[in-house]
């Protein structure tokens, strides 16, 4: 069935995914720069985010958030997490009743430790909350590579229903009813995709790259089960298959930065160059809380916050863990 869908975001995301749905539904996108909407309508391109390749020429797109809203069957948020609730406060007022709301964003907020889809049910209560997530590198995928992704919803018959209308022939869309579980692996792997690429910086190797997916894997396992999501998830797309892809993709923004610093770089410098997000810098933070909080050990992704923001060099990280006494695999630490 023929949906309308409201996506807000003009960046990489938000306009590949719009891109794809255009193709069996009727979009819109938001943006708020006029440069991406002008050029969105009329070359079918979004040079700043996905230079080169054409999208979907049914694809409108908007400055108009209200325009972008007021008909939609389904919004979908591609907005960074620190700016998420802020595009949901401007859009409240034209959204439709009961109207899901699906997020593409995999960060967590920092003053609150929330997660966006608990972010979208404060915000707009009553509103079914789910959220596309999995390994979807978005340049590949703008490219017409073949991508497989999750969308998670509490009720089925609704995540049954936006699975047919996100999946296109090379986009492949599984259902999963754990949101929990499906948000945290994205938010999560972000850290993890930073150690691995501060680990190719520094050129540790293939082996130390593995380690870091594999122990990775455990420590995300431990505090995602912690937090209420379900252990089968994070060995599913939304956990192990994008902890993959992030962790061994040159293209993923969160490997870039760990790779520069691994080069080197001072982090400010790293963000100072690069016009798109990389959430792992700031869940970084909120994921040490979340820790304590929960009281769960989670000895890679501390070694990467101290990188962060403690002024340890990553050859610091890479004692720090080789450091730590290993214990046995079937065993959490
Ligand atoms: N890119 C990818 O491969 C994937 C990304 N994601 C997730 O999707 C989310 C969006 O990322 P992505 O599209 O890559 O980000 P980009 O860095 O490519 O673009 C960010 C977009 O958000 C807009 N934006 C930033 N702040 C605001 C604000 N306050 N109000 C309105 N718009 C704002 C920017 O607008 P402007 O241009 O005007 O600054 C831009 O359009 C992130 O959480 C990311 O982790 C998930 C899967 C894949
Ligand atoms: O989440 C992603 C792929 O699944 C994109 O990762 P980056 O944000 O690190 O580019």
């Amino acid at each position: 069935m023929k949906l309308n869908f409201g996506i807000l975001g003009g960046g990489s995301w938000g306009t590949t995914v719009a891109s794809l749905l255009a193709k069996n539904n009727n979009t819109i996108l938001w943006a708020r720069n006029e440069d991406t909407v002008n050029e969105i309508n009329t070359r079918h391109m979004n040079s700043k985010y996905l230079p080169g390749g054409e999208l979907n020429k049914n694809l409108v797109a908007s400055n108009s958030i209200e325009d972008t809203v007021k008909n939609a069957d389904v919004i979908v948020v591609g907005i960074p997490s620190q700016h998420f609730r802020d595009a949901l406060k401007i859009a409240k007022p034209y959204i439709r009743p009961w109207v899901p709301i699906v997020s593409l964003a995999k960060g967590l907020e920092l003053d609150t430790k929330k997660r966006m889809t608990q972010i979208i049910e404060e915000e707009l209560p009553g509103h079914p909350a789910g959220v596309l997530t999995g390994p979807n590198l978005a340049k590949e995928i703008h490219a017409g590579q073949a991508a497989a992704a999750v969308i998670a919803m509490v009720d089925d018959t609704i995540a049954k229903q936006l699975q047919g209308s996100f999946s296109t022939g090379l986009f492949r869309v599984y259902t999963n009813d754990d949101v929990i579980g499906c948000e945290l692996g994205g938010a999560l792997k972000n850290i993890l995709a930073i150690a691995s690429g501060m680990g190719d910086g520094a050129n540790a190797g293939d082996n130390t790259r593995a380690a870091l997916i594999t122990r990775g894997l455990s420590e995300l396992t431990r505090l995602g089960k912690a937090m209420g999501g379900k252990g089968s998830t994070f060995s599913g797309l939304a956990g192990m298959g994008d902890l993959v892809a992030t962790c061994s993709s040159s293209k993923s923004r969160n490997y870039q930065v760990g790779f520069q610093l691994g080069k080197g770089k001072r982090l400010e410098h790293i963000i100072e160059e690069m016009n798109e997000v990389a959430e792992g810098v700031k869940t970084a933070k909120v994921v040490m809380e979340l820790a304590r909080d929960y009281n769960v050990d989670m000895p890679i992704s501390y070694e990467v916050y101290k990188v962060l923001y403690e002024g340890n060099t990553v050859y610091d990280a890479f004692n720090g863990l080789l450091k730590i006494e290993s214990g046995s695999e079937k065993e959490p630490g």
